[in-house]
């Protein structure tokens, strides 16, 4: 565990350790889904990087318009806009155990992550899903969400191959990466996480 009580932004206090662990896999694979329930259970604050940039675009940020036409192509946000919306949601979270979703999703975001909090994640959650899977979850998802449509899906799937799979390598070569059969049903995935996590012994009654 590293202690990067000083490090994010130089906003933390005290002794403070940060608790990151990097929820990755393919759109649709059952990121959020699964979060939800870790934070039931363990105690995590959940932190959706594409939430955060959903709700960006809703705030009438100056970024809002570059944002929106990123994600309707399925591109990925330039780190430094993300990592900010991320610090800002650490730090006023009050917690020390953050499940950061969809983040890393290219070589950028890691490195610029690393780089600008010093935090080290705990260990990569990688939820592996066929493509079809996913294509079909996300097709009957119905949250009105831009980027659900089949042209985008495939974009997103390319980047997801091309850039964020990398990422999932390198901390492969670490050790780090805990991988998760996603095609079962929900209860069965949660069945497996739990087991990732059952080292924090801190189950929330
Ligand atoms: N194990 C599962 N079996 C069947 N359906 C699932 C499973 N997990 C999640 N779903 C459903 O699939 C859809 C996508 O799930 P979710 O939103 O959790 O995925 P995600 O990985 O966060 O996607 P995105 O990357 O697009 O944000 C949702 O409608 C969800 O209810
Ligand atoms: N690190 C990230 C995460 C997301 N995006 C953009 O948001 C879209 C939706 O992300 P979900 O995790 O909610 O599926 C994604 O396709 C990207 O356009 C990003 O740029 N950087
Ligand atoms: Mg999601």
């Amino acid at each position: 565990m590293v202690d990067s009580s000083k490090d994010v932004n130089g906003s933390f206090s005290g002794d403070k350790k940060i608790i990151v662990v990097f929820v990755l896999g393919g759109p649709g694979s059952g990121k959020g889904t699964q979060c939800t329930k870790i934070v039931e259970n363990f105690g995590f604050t959940h932190l959706s990087a594409g939430d955060l940039l959903r709700a960006e675009i809703n705030s009438g940020s100056e970024n809002g318009t570059m944002i929106s036409n990123m994600i309707k192509e399925g591109k990925i946000v330039p780190a430094e806009v993300t990592i900010k919306l991320l610090q800002k949601a650490m730090l006023e979270g009050g917690n020390d155990k953050f499940l950061i979703d969809g983040f890393p999703r290219n070589e950028e975001n890691r490195a610029a992550f690393e780089n600008i909090t010093k935090i080290e994640p705990e260990f990569i959650l990688y939820f592996d899903c066929p493509e079809e899977e996913m294509e079909r979850r996300l097709l009957s998802r119905n949250q009105g969400r831009i980027d659900d449509n089949i042209e985008t899906i495939r974009k997103r799937f390319r980047v997801f191959v091309e850039s964020s799979l990398p990422v999932v390598e390198y901390y492969e070569l670490k050790g780090k990466v805990r991988k998760v059969d996603a095609l079962k049903p929900v209860d069965e995935v949660f069945e497996t996480v739990k087991a990732t996590f059952a080292p924090f012994h801190t189950e929330v009654e």
